[in-house]
């Protein structure tokens, strides 16, 4: 790795300080980055490089993993970080930057390698971008890099037109768009998976796996993103990026170790193969849901629509579980349900995959508890499967769960690992352009239906596990989702048109 300067737009703001800093502070302990190093942070409001070095050291007292004890080291961290006023919608300001890059690449002896790291509202990434083409701070010697936050936009539409922004200034290589959740170690496991496990490579296709299911579910409500949240959603929130991420990350198939080219490519496939939903057949496909109050962990939730900054009468979906469909030679005939929601009883990424009933003897159908793969991404992390065995009292086939794959505790965050690729240059957990285009464009109808109103609006309490209608959707296969933390749970069900109802569901 290189020497370089890390740019930050929007230093002054929330990610900066609960991920960033953090997340630089421990590569640098680590000794992960190279140096010397650079950091100039951006905002518009006026800070000294003291102030700004102080701000810094707050955030690693309050949200480091690792929290900073040696002062010499601490000293050493903070002397990289220089602080410049920029307004990013002002042409001029970014002169005054590119002069504070030279003199401190000169100071340092650090060549013209520059990271971009745009943590600013989605709207300001094409203006900077352009702008810093414009100002010069994008060419010259060494390389440049662009990372991009997310939303990267807001339908099929503005993605596209931004992209076509971004590509004006950066190659494609040069784009780094983060899905943080591709930074998870579990999901990274995802990519050896099938070709480190002879076991799992054998079962991997349609002949063995019944199903395949993937949740991500939240005990946090929207906090202190009303603005973002209410036009967003759970459906351009979490499941137009992470949750088909982690789809394309389970379902392509990498039987041997691959270059990130390959992976990239293994991924798009299986976006490419994902049947398309039309616009009639979302309200089938897809459950939306809202949540009501209620109570999680002993404290009461007010419902979705009397949480500060929410519009009262929002739509907006805060639970999303669809049905999927990836027609190729491997996957043709099993169904993929990804779930996710806020406001749910439990706080856990899980991916569930169940594998077929095979056993007939002659007349005799056994239908034995299913044989269960479960990876757990986060906050547990973990591999485990469930088998069945006999009873020795009763000779009863009971169920039962392998040994978690235990996993040490303090391990790198998800921005550790992507801050320290996209500085190395490694793409591979990083959103590619094609990636993200067909994952917008297979959302694209959902978002439709749902602006139109034609997938009822379905409430459900607050700490519960959603929808009554999510466990509806998998029965229809003859599916339920596995691992529940409360598999019965009660619900509000309501739609858009009509009187609610309270329905239990066990
Ligand atoms: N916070 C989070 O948990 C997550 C955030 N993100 C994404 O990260 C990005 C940043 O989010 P977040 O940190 O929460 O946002 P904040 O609102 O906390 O911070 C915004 C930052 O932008 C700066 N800024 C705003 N307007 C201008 C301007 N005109 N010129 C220069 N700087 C400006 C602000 O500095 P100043 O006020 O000094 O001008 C501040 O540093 C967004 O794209 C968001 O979607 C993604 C995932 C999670
Ligand atoms: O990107 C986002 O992710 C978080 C959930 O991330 P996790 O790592 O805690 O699973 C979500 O709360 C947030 O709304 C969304 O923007």
């Amino acid at each position: 790795m290189e020497s370089s300067t890390f740019v930050l737009f929007g230093a002054t703001g929330d990610l900066a300080k609960r991920k960033i800093y953090p997340a630089l502070y421990n590569l640098f302990i680590d000794g992960k980055l190279a140096l010397p190093f650079s950091v100039i942070g951006l905002g518009r409001r006026q800070l000294s490089d003291r102030e700004f070095q102080s701000n810094v050291e707050q955030s690693l007292n309050s949200f480091s993993r690792r929290k900073p004890h040696d002062p010499s080291t601490l000293q050493a961290f903070l002397s990289a970080f220089r602080y410049c006023s920029l307004n990013v919608s002002q042409p001029t300001d970014y002169g005054k930057l590119l002069t504070m890059a030279r003199e401190r690449e000169a100071e340092l002896g650090i060549p013209e390698n520059r990271i971009f790291y745009l943590s600013v509202a989605p709207e300001f990434f094409g203006t900077i971008a352009t702008n810093i083409k414009q100002s010069g701070l994008g060419t010259g010697q060494g390389w440049k890099r662009l990372i991009i936050e997310k939303p990267f936009g807001h339908d099929w539409q503005s993605a596209r037109e931004l992209n076509e922004k971004l590509s004006q200034t950066f190659e494609e290589h040069e784009v780094y768009r983060i899905d943080h959740y591709l930074g998870k170690h579990m999901v990274q496991n995802l990519e050896v998976l099938e070709y480190a496990n002879p076991m799992i490579h054998a079962l991997w296709s349609n002949r063995y796996i019944s199903n395949v299911q993937i949740t991500a579910s939240e005990t946090v409500g929207v906090e202190q993103r009303a603005g973002y949240y209410d036009q967003a959603g759970a459906i351009r929130d979490m499941f137009q990026n992470h949750m088909l991420q982690l789809l394309m990350m389970l379902a392509m198939h990498l039987p041997r170790p691959s270059n990130p080219e390959e992976v990239r490519a293994k991924k798009k496939r299986v976006l490419e193969a994902l049947r398309p939903l039309n616009r009639g057949d979302v309200a089938a496909n897809v459950v939306r849901g809202q949540y009501d109050a209620g109570e999680i962990a002993g404290r009461n939730v007010v419902k979705y629509t009397e949480e500060p900054g929410i519009d009262p009468h929002s739509n907006t979906d805060t639970f999303i579980a669809a049905r999927l469909w990836i027609d190729d030679y491997f996957w043709t005939g099993v169904p993929f349900y990804i779930r996710t929601g806020k406001s749910l009883n439990e706080k856990s990424t899980r991916i569930v995959v169940e594998f077929k009933q095979p056993l007939q003897h002659g007349d005799a159908v056994h239908n034995y508890p299913p044989n269960l793969l479960v990876i757990e991404i986060g906050p547990d992390e973990g591999m485990y499967l469930q088998l069945n065995s006999k009873d020795p009292r009763d000779g009863k086939i009971e169920p039962f769960i392998t040994t978690s794959l235990g996993r040490p505790t303090d391990v790198p965050e998800a921005y550790e690992n992507l801050i320290h690729d996209a500085l190395e240059g490694e793409p591979t957990f990083f959103a590619h352009w094609d990636e993200v285009e067909l994952a917008w464009k297979w959302v694209q109808p959902i978002l439709e239906a749902f602006e139109a109103n034609e997938v009822p609006l379905r409430r459900y309490r607050a700490g519960s596990a959603g929808p009554e209608a999510s466990y509806r959707l998998l029965e229809q296969q003859g599916h339920q989702w596995w691992l529940d933390k409360v598999p019965a749970h009660d619900s509000t069900t309501a739609d858009t048109t009509g009187g609610t109802t309270h329905e239990v569901f066990s």
